[in-house]
């Protein structure tokens, strides 16, 4: 949903690393509107959640969103360009704590805060085993 090439409905995100953050350059179009010309406080949300695993990925931490907290400051227009950018705030044991931004120019249109807590690869393994034995006793 976030950066992958495949799914026509993703935001095919392209993140670079800025020193310690990562940034990327995002334009919502008309598969994310949510009231005419506005993106979706959702899609706003999904891109500033994939932006938070880049990241941490690129910190070499595998880690999931615990909590996702959105601040929307100004309307995200569809079709305009965006600068997203995250950070690292702390790190205290398994919890990683970050904080993003979105804007236009010099606008803060939105501002973010999660708690990603580590995982180790089983998270990802034992998901997609259970999501398989669930789709072949369909
Ligand atoms: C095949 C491999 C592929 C890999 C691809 C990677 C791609 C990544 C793509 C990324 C895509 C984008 C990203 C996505 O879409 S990630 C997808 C959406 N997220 C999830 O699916 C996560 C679902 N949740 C869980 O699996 C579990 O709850 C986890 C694993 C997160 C923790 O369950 P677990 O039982 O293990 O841990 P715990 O409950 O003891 O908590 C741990 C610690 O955290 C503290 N805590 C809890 N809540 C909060 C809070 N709100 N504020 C502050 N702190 C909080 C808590 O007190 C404790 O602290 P401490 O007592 O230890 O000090």
């Amino acid at each position: 949903m976030g950066c992958g090439p495949d799914n026509p409905h993703g935001h095919h995100l392209q993140v670079r690393r800025d020193g310690q953050d990562v940034v990327a350059e995002h334009v919502f179009d008309e598969r994310h509107v949510g009231a005419p010309g506005i993106a979706h406080g959702g899609a706003v949300a999904t891109v500033i959640d994939d932006l938070f695993g880049f990241l941490l990925y690129g910190m070499g931490s595998l880690g999931v969103t615990r909590s996702l907290q959105m601040d929307y400051r100004a309307p995200v227009l569809l079709g305009r360009n965006y600068i997203l950018r995250a950070r690292l705030v702390e790190r205290d044991g398994r919890k990683m704590h970050t904080a993003a931004t979105v804007a236009h120019e010099t606008n803060f249109v939105a501002t973010a805060r999660a708690v990603f807590v580590a995982v180790d690869l089983g998270h990802f393994t034992e998901a997609l085993s259970s999501a398989d034995r669930d789709r072949s006793s369909r």
